[in-house]
């Protein structure tokens, strides 16, 4: 019998299909398992420093449209191959996103934009998009938010966030230590980059996990830790992109004996919210990198096809190609961002 205590505000909506059988759905072939492992290990060894390639993770700031992010795929792919002896670029592919208080949060948690909350359709769309990136050889990135829906996409992502909201907990520091990608923390919103610091920390140790297993019977992990852990500079209530913040933390990574090398994120608290500042930013990362600076291993940038951003009205058709969450640089702009980039890591004049 329930307990008469218990369950008084939540039932039960629908069962999740499993991570195993989505997976057989939708498997990885030797293309992505390729692109996966390559891109890691790429990843890693700009973390490390080992390799002086700039990591870019770029794309929109949400996935809401499959369609337009495989639009936005295909360019981005072509200029991850032009681009490919100095900077090693990942696309954006987030499918759940952390709200100040509510709002729409992501294609997995309601891909009809209209909620419905079809979560089993939103898991197979976000795999399959996944699945078909990977398959040009754009590697993949993404915030892992939930505690249930990475067992879903894991495989396929090359290198994975935890957002200013979540640094700070302890499930989301265990989540990381289990993650086969390298996995960044932002600061938090109000600019705490001790947090984040701890977090890398955390996460490199191994931890007792609780999660379910790929055929959904929950279950105790043990983690080993994520040697990759790393610091992402993302602006609070003010900025900290300058050279003087990033050394600083660098600083305290190398007081701690990790490596000094960090991402800074051109959006959020650094272009304080506001779209095009991210170019400003780019400007100030490549004249750092042109002067030799050795603790920007990468960059993170909101980009799409369509500037701006625009609202979901019911009945109202959506802009292809523009974000529905935060604003982000058009593609005219984001090709400009990052020809900046590959011409300031071979120290050309910018
Ligand atoms: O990156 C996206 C947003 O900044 C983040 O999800 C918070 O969004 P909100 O403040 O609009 O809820
Ligand atoms: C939500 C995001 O960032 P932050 O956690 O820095 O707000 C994001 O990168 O989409």
């Amino acid at each position: 019998m329930p307990s008469s205590t218990d369950e008084l505000r939540s039932r039960p909506l629908a069962t999740l299909i499993t991570p195993h059988q989505l997976a057989e759905r939708y498997p990885l072939d030797r293309t992505m398992t390729d692109t996966v492992t390559q891109a890691r290990a790429e990843i890693e060894a700009i973390l490390t420093g080992q390799s002086h390639k700039l990591l870019v993770i770029i794309g929109p700031c949400s996935i809401h449209d499959p369609a337009a992010a495989r639009a936005y795929a295909e360019r981005l792919a072509e200029l991850k191959r032009r681009y490919a002896d100095r900077l090693c670029i990942v696309m954006r592919t987030y499918f759940e996103k952390p709200r100040t208080i509510v709002g729409w949060k992501g294609l997995i948690n309601d891909p009809h934009l209209d909620g419905s909350f079809d979560v089993n359709t939103g898991l197979a769309l976000a795999r399959k998009l996944l699945s078909d990136i990977n398959a040009l050889g754009l590697p993949t990135a993404t915030e892992f938010l939930d505690m249930v829906t990475g067992q879903y996409i894991a495989d396929l992502i090359s290198w994975g966030a935890i957002g200013a909201r979540t640094t700070e907990s302890q499930v989301h520091r265990e989540m990381a230590s289990a993650l086969s990608c390298p996995v960044g923390f932002k600061n938090g919103t109000d600019g705490n980059i001790q947090i984040a610091l701890d977090a890398v920390r955390a996460a490199a140790h191994g931890h007792i996990f609780c999660s379910p297993d790929k055929h959904g019977k929950m279950s105790i992990y043990q983690t080993d830790g994520n040697p990759y852990g790393h610091v992402i500079l993302r602006g609070g209530k003010a900025p900290n992109y300058d050279e003087h913040s990033i050394a600083d933390a660098a600083a305290q990574l190398s007081a701690l004996g990790l490596p000094p090398r960090l991402v800074v994120d051109l959006s959020h608290g650094n272009s304080q919210k506001q779209h095009q500042r991210q170019l400003e930013v780019a400007d100030d990362i490549a004249r750092q990198l042109v002067s030799g600076s050795r603790h920007i291993a990468g960059v993170m940038i909101e980009s799409f096809i369509e500037a701006g951003r625009q609202e979901v009205e019911p009945g109202t058709p959506l802009l292809f190609g523009q974000s529905i969450t935060d604003a982000c640089l058009g593609w005219k702009d984001s090709e400009r961002v990052l020809e900046l980039l590959y011409r300031a890591v071979r120290s050309e004049a910018v």
